[in-house]
């Protein structure tokens, strides 16, 4: 049995991994593919180069897959889970679109909307009844009775009758006092009885007194416990656990009533037909959704690589990315495909048109959440989520899984609130957190401590900001600063390169009009040292791809890019990385560090700081080219299209968000390799040890084998006194 085996993976999966060299699974891989296969909603937050990627498409290719096949084996009509509807629950299906129940547990985490959920059986003719409710979590709720004919916003019509936390009752839209208010963790008891037509609440145990007389037309109905939500979450138990509160006298827990007088709720069974339970060709059960087209290629190489022994029925994994014919990926999906990998923009364009259709779709994986939601596409996230059923017609509940190295981020957990089902944090450090494979440092370039720029001789052509300005030498103004620090840049660049013999690095800079600039520089130096390639967002999609691939074979030593490749990128053993400038956003510093130290080996990773402002595009939505043969260089707040960029406040605000002063270095570049006991090769694993697991287990050794002799000592004194 593999390693990964013994989390739950089946061994056409385990044997894939294992083939790949992949032993043991990381510590977030062991978290979360448990968790994932579990059915649960997951929020994977760690740390870049741990492994994210195979802890979700692991566990998904192997449900697609089980799916698959109990698809392949169902014959005629269908009835959802018959067990769903003779037990007492919350309901699946008679509730309000964007109420989620487990059964038990109702959850509501719309702001402004009321969202309500009826049980799967009630009670009618006679018999006393008795059920609890626990607030769970801040936020407004009515729980009660209601009947069939009653909407599902308790209280609002002659069909129900609800107790809200406000210490309100209500039946029919009339709100009057009742018993007290009550809220989080509070338990509040709801009794019927049809003897008499009565129905009365207790809070924690005290009876609130009668709160409604139920007329005799109404007697005649059956009533099912019921809820209305406002953000807020409620745990039901209907008797089959043990209640918080002695049950009033004379009164039963629901679930003891007798079968003559249970009836189950119509609107709580679906009966699927045949037709329904087998997706249309064009409805895929995963969608995964990437902020980039590299890394959506990426996970979908690794798919591909999983899923190498999945056979009978095979899985089929689609790549759904812009910049390609639409019509040639409308043919393919109409093929067939059960897992989409997709950029966002072209997979809602498809959507919207009906060429993916979301009818069975069970995963919704949102990787680098934080990038996407900072990329604007928070509003497309939800209208997605909006349209994909909550339950597919074979009664399996949708699972979002959200991963990100940087997932400790305000609007991610606002998502998460508002979409996520009880999701589980996998979150091995509690914050972001850079790898300790990764030697992170900070090179000041200081003009005028460093004049070295007044004697260049050749130099990079810069960002053109200061064309029009008195730029020279000997002119010791912020525009002739700015400019020196553009041109010692590459000079420290090279100087960075030469150091540490670099063979291999990626090189960050801020703009795709630097990374070209950069690029030409280093090709204009000729020789096969500083061979490099580039990826921006106005290189053709080929052109990306091919580059990316050229820089991953090694055919050239340099990949020069922007931020589009600071996520998630992964380039097996790269040992070195430059910032040319430090990203503005500063959960993207850690993303652009983390495109080295992966996967266990050691990574160094370069940032060159200019100690003066430099003055630098930013072309916002006003600019109306966006870039394009601009040369509008007042500054925004002039209408124009440039800033001065402060590195040293955005570095201060990187220690802070990371919680660590980043060791500087002096220009020489030359880094004290002590951190790391001077065992350190940039690219390779680090020497004396191995995965964390293994680490983890080295660890405890000792401890259980104390453990063991304490346990043999107090055996053997045991014994003594026996024989004393
Ligand atoms: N269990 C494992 N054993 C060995 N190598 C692994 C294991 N899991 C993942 N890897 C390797 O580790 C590298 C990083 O994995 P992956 O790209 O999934 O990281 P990530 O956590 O998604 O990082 P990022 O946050 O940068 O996207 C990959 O090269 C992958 O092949």
């Amino acid at each position: 049995m593999t390693a990964f085996e013994e989390f739950g993976v089946i061994p056409e999966l385990g044997k894939a991994v294992d083939e790949m060299e992949w032993l043991l699974p990381t510590d977030v891989q062991a978290e979360a593919i448990p968790s994932i296969l579990g059915g649960g909603d997951v929020l994977m937050a760690a740390e870049t180069g741990s492994g994210k990627t195979g802890a979700f498409c692991l566990p998904i290719l192997q449900i697609v897959h089980e799916t698959l096949r109990d698809l392949k084996k169902v014959k005629g009509k269908h009835k959802v889970s018959s067990a769903q509807v003779t037990e007492w629950r919350m309901s699946f299906y008679d509730r309000g679109t964007a109420l989620a129940t487990d059964g038990l547990r109702c959850q509501a985490r719309e702001q402004k909307e009321w969202f309500g959920c009826r049980a799967t059986t009630g009670v009618h003719g006679s018999g006393r009844y008795y059920y609890e409710s626990t607030v769970t979590d801040e936020g407004l709720c009515r729980v009660g009775w209601a009947t069939e004919k009653a909407n599902l916003d308790l209280g609002t019509d002659k069909f129900s009758y609800g107790f809200g936390g406000t210490g309100k009752k209500s039946n029919n839209r009339q709100f009057d006092d009742y018993g007290e208010a009550f809220g989080i963790h509070d338990v509040i008891g709801c009794l019927l009885n049809l003897q008499d037509g009565e129905i009365t609440f207790t809070k924690n145990g005290k009876n609130l007194g009668l709160a409604f007389r139920v007329n005799d037309q109404m007697k005649r109905e059956t009533f099912y416990p019921a809820v209305v939500l406002k953000n807020a979450e409620m745990l039901f138990n209907f008797g089959e656990s043990d209640f918080k509160n002695k049950i009033p006298d004379g009164y039963i827990a629901l679930c003891r009533a007798e079968k003559s007088n249970v009836r189950v709720n119509p609107y709580a069974s679906q009966t699927a037909p045949q037709e329904d339970l087998q997706p249309k060709p064009n409805a895929p059960q995963a969608i995964i959704i990437e902020p980039s087209r590299e890394l959506a290629e990426q996970t979908f190489q690794q798919l591909e690589k999983f899923k190498k022994y999945l056979k009978d029925p095979t899985i089929r994994e689609y790549l759904l990315i812009g910049g390609q014919s639409s019509k040639e990926q409308i043919n393919e999906l109409n093929k067939g495909v059960d897992i989409v990998v997709a950029t966002p923009g072209r997979l809602e364009d498809l959507i919207s048109q009906g060429y993916v259709q979301l009818t069975h779709c069970r995963f919704f994986v949102l990787d680098e959440a934080d990038g996407l939601l900072k990329q604007g596409y928070g509003g497309l996230i939800d209208r997605l989520h909006q349209k994909i059923p909550k339950l597919t017609s074979d009664g399996r509940r949708l699972q979002m899984i959200v991963c990100s190295a940087t997932l400790h981020d305000f609007e991610v957990k606002k998502m998460a609130n508002r979409l996520m089902h009880f999701p589980t944090w996998v979150d091995l450090k509690g914050e972001d957190a850079v790898p300790d494979t990764v030697h992170h440092c900070v090179v000041m370039v200081d003009p005028q401590k460093d004049i070295s720029w007044k004697n260049l001789r050749q130099h990079v052509n810069t960002d053109g900001v200061h064309n029009k300005d008195n730029v020279r030498p000997g002119n010791n103004n912020p525009e002739t600063l700015s400019e020196a620090v553009k041109m010692m840049k590459a000079e420290y660049c090279i100087r960075a390169i030469r150091e540490h013999k670099m063979d291999r690095a990626i090189i960050f800079c801020r703009t795709k009009l630097d990374c070209d600039n950069l690029e030409n520089y280093l090709k204009q130096l000729g020789s096969s040292e500083f061979s490099c390639v580039c990826l921006h967002a106005d290189r053709a999609p080929n052109e990306r791809k091919s580059n990316l691939q050229k820089f991953k074979d090694k055919y050239v030593k340099f990949l020069i890019c922007t931020d589009v490749a600071a996520r998630g990128i992964d380039v097996t053993g790269l040992p070195f990385m430059i910032n040319i400038t430090l990203p503005d956003e500063k959960s993207n510093y850690v993303h652009r560090i983390g495109r080295v130290g992966r996967a266990e080996r050691m990574g160094l990773a370069i940032s060159l700081v200019s100690s003066v402002p430099e003055k630098v595009w930013y072309h916002g939505q006003w600019c109306s080219s966006r870039g394009k043969s601009c040369w509008n260089t007042n500054l925004v707040e002039q209408r124009g299209c440039c800033i001065w960029y402060n590195e040293p406040s955005y570095l201060a605000e990187i220690e802070e968000h990371l919680g660590c002063t980043i060791q500087q270095v002096d220009s020489d570049i030359k880094v004290p390799m002590n951190d790391f006991d001077g065992k350190v090769t940039y690219g390779q694993k680090r020497v004396n040890t191995g995965s964390g697991y293994v680490d983890h287990v080295k660890q405890l050794v000792p401890i259980v084998d104390e453990l063991a002799e304490l346990e043999s000592k107090a055996q053997s004194i045991f014994m003594r006194r026996l024989m004393m």
